[in-house]
């Protein structure tokens, strides 16, 4: 059943949409901040908002104030507007702002039922209409709205038809290897293989062998001729997953490879042409290897003809939550399950924590909670995101307690912004400045702006 809220701090005008609107399931809010809260936990495709809401119910500047949170939340918001008989200014005005219709009172079910049918029939069209858009669209392994993720995804498009050795730089878990097969499937080689290999997980003396294969008799223990991970890709892509863990030997020999497309296998003498696409990854400071002699300079600027840095979890906006509940659907499946959303204090615990682990993290935290939950909603406590302050240690001091519900709520509020300093402190109720020390003081540097350090790297905003 469709969800629909209706904001009104009537109860007998609740009441009334309760038995009016039978085809929907009504939540209701009575004023902006439950609104709100209604809206982050159903995201329901139509509201119903009655432009007198307390604390200033003869007036309409909080009803107005609430159309417009609902909608920067999400713009598709279908919000019907719902006046005095006589208030046809304010309707207007809340249409200029963005509304999608008005209704005066009294209320007529009939009348409403159409209004209230009409906008769900726009939205579903709405967001057929983004899916068909996102279907061509063909990033759609990687999921997410953000800014930052729309940005590096349209990078990809740039990148994928072109034969361009690229890395991709981002900490462990946020999807590297989802961009780098989202790069592949979207180039001319999207029909042959891609061939991942992690250069961490391989002992020095093996990944040479697994690269390159080996001939027959080339070591003790080879048997038959046998082909590597590059000779496989053939005619298409290779990752080279923590490159920057590749032993300097073998960078030489992987240097040839990426300048001239030939390989020799273990133990063998002739030269073999292969023809891959590579694609390389790595969570470390290459060019800070490149400084301390770790890794070859030649090979570094090889594999970095362009660089895409891929944000952390915490720096997508309300995209923890989107993933979240896409992870949500799929382990239902999975699982067998039928939990249907997250609690409130759910969600503001995932947009509050900062996901050292990303998409990994949360991948492994949804799971153990669809499978121990024991209601129909996701609690925080479900999560494991609860800070217990008493258990981390009985003596917390005040300003140790203060940090982290502090350090907690810039980051909530900065998800909720979508990055957006100026919006967080609004949020939060600061200043600018004030936010930028906060910030300063508890070192949360990844909410600055770009590190001066990597302007050498091409990011997505460079590109965009
Ligand atoms: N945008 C996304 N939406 C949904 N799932 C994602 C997204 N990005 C990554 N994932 C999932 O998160 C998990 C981790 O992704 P992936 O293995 O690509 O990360 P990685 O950066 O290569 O990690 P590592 O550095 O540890 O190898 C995978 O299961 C992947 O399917």
């Amino acid at each position: 059943m469709k969800t629909l809220l209706a904001i009104d701090d009537d109860l007998g005008i609740q009441k009334q949409l309760k038995w009016s609107l039978t085809d929907y399931e009504v939540v209701f809010a009575e004023d902006r901040n439950s609104a709100l809260q209604q809206v982050r936990r159903y995201e329901p495709a139509v509201v119903t908002l009655d432009l007198g809401l307390p604390p200033d119910p003869t007036n309409a500047s909080e009803g107005m104030a609430c159309l417009t949170e609902i909608l920067q939340h999400n713009p598709d918001t279908k919000v019907i507007v719902i006046t005095g008989s006589t208030d046809t200014e304010h309707a207007l005005q809340a249409v200029a702002l963005g509304a999608y219709d008005y209704y005066q009172k009294p209320i007529d079910v009939d009348v409403l039922n159409v209004i209230v049918a009409r906008a769900f029939k726009l939205s579903e069209l709405e967001a057929e209409n983004r899916v068909l858009k996102s279907a061509n669209y063909k990033s759609q392994d990687i999921i997410g709205n953000s800014e930052s993720i729309l940005k590096a995804c349209r990078m990809v498009e740039k990148i994928a038809p072109t034969e361009i050795t690229t890395l991709l730089l981002g900490e462990s878990g946020t999807g590297k290897e989802v961009f780098a097969r989202s790069i592949h499937k979207q180039s001319p080689r999207a029909t042959k293989p891609f061939v991942a290999i992690n250069c961490a997980s391989i002992p020095d003396n093996l990944l040479e062998s697994e690269l390159f294969g080996y001939e027959k008799g080339a070591f003790t223990g080879a048997h038959k001729t046998t082909l590597g991970k590059i000779e496989t890709a053939n005619g298409g892509t290779l990752m080279l997953d923590e490159i920057g863990d590749m032993p300097l030997a073998l960078q030489a020999k992987m240097l040839r490879f990426l300048q001239e497309r030939v390989i020799e296998r273990v133990g063998g003498r002739s030269e073999i042409e292969v023809d891959v696409r590579v694609v390389c990854a790595t969570h470390r400071n290459l060019a800070e290897m490149v400084a301390e002699q770790s890794f070859r300079e030649d090979l570094f600027y090889r594999v970095s003809e362009i660089t895409l840095n891929i944000p952390p979890l915490r720096n997508r906006g309300q995209d923890i939550v989107v993933i979240a509940k896409s992870l949500l659907q799929k382990f239902n499946q999975e699982f067998n399950t039928n939990i249907q959303g997250f609690t409130e204090d759910a969600i503001n615990a995932m947009l509050g924590h900062r996901w050292p682990g990303n998409i990994r993290e949360l991948q492994n935290k949804l799971k153990s909670a669809v499978i121990m939950a024991d209601n129909k909603f996701i609690s925080a406590e479900d999560l494991g995101l609860i800070v217990d302050h008493n258990a981390s240690s009985p003596l917390l001091t005040l300003r140790k307690v203060r940090e982290q519900a502090e350090t907690q709520a810039i980051r909530h509020a900065y998800n909720l912004s979508n990055g957006n300093l100026s919006k967080t402190a609004d949020v939060l109720g600061v200043t600018r400045p004030t936010l930028y020390a906060l910030i300063d003081k508890y070192k949360m540097l990844d909410l600055r702006a770009p590190d001066p350090d990597n302007q050498n790297q091409v990011s997505p905003d460079q590109l965009a």
